[in-house]
């Protein structure tokens, strides 16, 4: 009842009552429900009418703000404690993925990104570039094989979304813990770590009113719904595979240690799992800051949610990006078959600069993550680059905020500012990277002038696996194929649900790019 009383309260003391911004829409969605329309999202009207800072409400009218400004951006940013996740979506993600290192915070994600970062770093990352190539080359066999022509040879509608999906999941599985999800051998059932993931993560929240109740109201949590026994289910399923990954994990950190020899064909003592044992037994790590087994183990599901889609649905929009560019399709392959090789080390991949400046574009037009959340944990004032004209017509050259208000970092439309990238910002135009304008270089982003992996301490971890395995596949599937849009460009739409997919307009399947493959005949 304290809980309901604070943010029914709550709305009449924020100060950013005094922000200008759209009046209310709904008693319980206040404008959420207009933010996410699809079809006609209200933000970029918003942005019009108010500029690039202005408040709006959240869920039961509680005040948030949106802002594109740098300063204050960098300001939530390096203050990581003070602007956390939301509590409803970490008790969400928690249910999934436990006491991961996407879901804690304060002291207790200080100690797990400090013994995870030299697990994500460049030396690391180049030595499962091969793991990167060989599922790309399976998924380029595969469907040469019998994915993307009929019997009469003629190219089919192939929906490119899931065949990705496959591969990221074939390389976090070995790359992240030396696990063999065979997800693009199609013709087996899928095993068991697969389908206890898939069961979990497909649980539909969105139509179990107990569960928004339970995400918002703590107390409802304690009761059982036939979506929390299923998570249950795959949860213990998922706990008794990894305490086996782990254990392997130790076992072959022990072996190298005691100078064995780990096989060369496989992978493990390279992975993501097995590097982060390793720092944790590190003798420079003080027993206070080891992480526990349930600490580590959290990190296997970590792995698969955050590392996933996300690098299959940012391929995704590359393809769709050079289908609506043959030029650019074209350019980038007559760079790609300079090389002599099926599989070029990760030096010589990451110094093609076509192929970098069509991952930079993509990550820049199409951000897989469009927007992050967060909320401040306590009162504060927030430095601005650019003020705002508040309701009573003064100018404020700062943000103040009272303990719970809420903060939408804006990535996509950050990424897609004219004011930083020109009139064309919205175009996807590779060139551009030629000559980065000067205003870029202020974004508070941890990669490429953008805030497609974020910045600050809860930065992506995954950026750099993620930028390899992208133009791994890129390169694989570009020398090739040639890839066509089977429907018309103006039928293909994206809906951001977390990640944002391309959907095509009329058509009953949810997310979907189809796309028309042909084998590239080299002259
Ligand atoms: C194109 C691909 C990717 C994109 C666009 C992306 C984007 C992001 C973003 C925006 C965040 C911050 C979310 C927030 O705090 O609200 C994040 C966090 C994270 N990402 Fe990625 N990511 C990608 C790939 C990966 C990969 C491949 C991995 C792992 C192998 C990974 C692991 C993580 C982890 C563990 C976090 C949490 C970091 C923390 O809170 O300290 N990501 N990612």
């Amino acid at each position: 009842l304290w809980k309901v009383g604070q943010r029914v309260v709550r709305p009449y003391l924020s100060p950013l009552r005094n922000m200008p911004g759209p009046k209310t829409s709904n008693w319980l969605y206040g404008n959420l429900l207009d933010m996410f329309n699809v079809e006609s999202p209200a933000v970029p009207e918003w942005m019009k009418e108010y500029g690039q800072t202005f408040r709006y409400r959240s869920f039961l009218n509680t005040y948030a703000f949106f802002t594109m400004d740098n300063r204050a951006l960098n300001h939530v940013f390096t203050h990581s404690n003070d602007y956390q996740k939301p509590e409803p979506a970490r008790y969400n993600l928690g249910r999934i993925l436990g006491k991961g290192v996407l879901v804690v915070e304060g002291p207790q994600h200080r100690q797990q990104r400090r013994i995870m970062n030299p697990g994500f770093g460049p030396a690391q990352i180049r030595d499962l570039t091969d793991v990167f190539f060989e599922k790309a080359i399976k998924l380029r066999d595969v469907w040469t094989s019998s994915v993307i022509q009929d019997d009469a040879g003629k190219p089919k509608r192939v929906n490119v979304m899931p065949w990705l999906s496959r591969m990221t999941l074939d390389v976090i599985g070995l790359a992240g813990f030396n696990y063999e999800f065979n997800a693009l051998n199609v013709n087996e059932t899928p095993n068991e770590l697969s389908a206890a993931f898939e069961s979990m993560v497909t649980t539909n929240q969105a139509a179990d009113k107990l569960a928004l109740l339970q995400e918002m109201f703590p107390p409802f949590r304690v009761i059982p719904t036939e979506r929390t026994k299923k998570i249950d289910r795959s949860q213990k399923t998922m706990g008794r595979i990894g305490q086996q990954l782990l254990s392997d994990a130790k076992a072959s950190v022990i072996a190298s240690e005691g100078g064995e020899k780990v096989e060369k064909s496989s992978v493990q003592g390279r992975d993501l799992l097995s590097l982060l044992v390793r720092a944790n037994m590190a003798t420079d790590i003080p027993e206070s800051q080891r992480l526990s087994d349930e600490d580590v183990l959290s990190q296997v599901p970590t792995f698969l949610v955050a590392g996933h889609e996300t690098t299959s649905t940012s391929t995704t929009w590359a393809l769709y990006a050079l289908t609506l560019a043959p030029d650019i399709q074209t350019k980038l392959r007559e760079e790609l078959l300079t090389i002599g090789t099926d599989t070029p080390s990760m030096d010589e991949l990451m110094a093609l600069p076509y192929l970098d400046a069509v991952v930079r574009e993509t990550l820049r037009v199409h951000a897989p993550v469009p927007a992050a959340l967060r909320v401040a944990m306590k009162d504060d004032v927030i430095p601005l680059e650019i003020p705002f004209k508040d309701t009573n017509g003064n100018l404020q050259h700062e943000i103040r905020v009272s303990k719970g208000d809420g903060i939408m970092i804006p990535i996509l439309s950050i990424n897609r500012s004219e004011a930083v990238w020109g009139a064309d910002a919205e175009e996807f135009r590779p060139e551009r990277w030629g000559s980065v304008p000067e205003a870029a270089s202020h974004i508070p982003g941890v990669w490429g002038h953008l805030l497609s992996f974020l910045g600050g301490p809860r930065a992506c971890i995954g950026f750099r696996f993620s930028l390899v395995e992208m133009k791994a596949l890129l390169f694989t599937l570009i020398r090739s194929f040639e890839f066509e849009l089977a429907v018309p460009a103006s039928s293909i739409g994206s809906i951001a649900a977390i990640v944002q997919r391309p959907y095509v307009r009329g058509e009953p399947e949810r997310y979907q790019l189809p796309l028309l493959i042909k084998p590239y005949q080299r002259s």
